[in-house]
């Protein structure tokens, strides 16, 4: 299970994370809605291990040394990976080798693009990408930050469609950051709302 348990955190002056604790289990798809500012970033962030909590204690599943079993999935592609790099050295960041990157699911990532570099690929396409270099660490627990929020109402639903669809059939648990209610509603068995 992934706990946090009261957490608090401040970047400078004021306490942006007052007390937040949640919990989410193996397969839980799980919502997190709030305005603006309130905190859902720095959350998810510290859920992922990349800040440290000010107070608090946050506890992940036991796991090896290499990728930290909480993957952060945000909502620009584009700047989450080395425009100068094709797209089968982005996934290969993930430890992944060869052969899984060749086996990953075509649906997701099409095996034509892996010669190419991010600007020659779409936005969703790229957001396809993205997720599948998460997914190839092999997470148990993924946390997608407004990952929709820059594509079509199509797009969206095709990319929430094949995240469910792995997310049940590797037993991950997702915690999904949105400001839309209707999406989460949609998506998520609960839904937390901060703010
Ligand atoms: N690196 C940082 N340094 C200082 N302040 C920051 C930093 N990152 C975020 N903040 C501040 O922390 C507050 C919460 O930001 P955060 O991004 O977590 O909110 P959010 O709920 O995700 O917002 P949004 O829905 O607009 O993405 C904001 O006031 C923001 O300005």
């Amino acid at each position: 299970m992934l706990i946090a348990k009261d957490l608090w955190f401040r970047y400078h002056d004021d306490w942006i994370v007052q007390g937040t604790s949640l919990s989410l289990e193996p397969g839980d798809v799980v919502g997190l809605l709030g305005p603006s500012g309130c905190g859902k970033s720095t959350i998810a962030r510290l859920l992922a291990g990349l800040l440290t909590p000010t107070t608090g204690e946050i506890t992940v599943p036991p796991h090896d040394p290499g990728p930290y079993p909480v993957q952060l999935v945000l909502q620009h592609p584009e700047r989450a990976m080395n425009p100068h790099w094709k797209i089968r050295d982005v996934l290969a960041e993930s430890g992944a080798g060869e052969a899984a990157i060749a086996a990953v699911d075509p649906n997701l990532v099409n095996p034509g693009w892996l010669d190419r570099f991010p600007h020659e690929i779409s936005g969703g396409e790229l957001q396809r990408v993205n997720l599948a270099r998460a997914l190839l660490t092999d997470p148990a627990y993924l946390i997608a930050d407004e990952i929709t929020a820059s594509v079509d109402a199509l797009t969206q639903a095709q990319i929430w469609r094949l995240l469910l669809d792995q997310a049940g059939s590797n037993h991950i648990g997702v915690l999904a950051i949105s400001h839309d209610r209707d999406l989460l509603t949609a998506i998520a068995t609960r839904t937390i709302e901060l703010g």
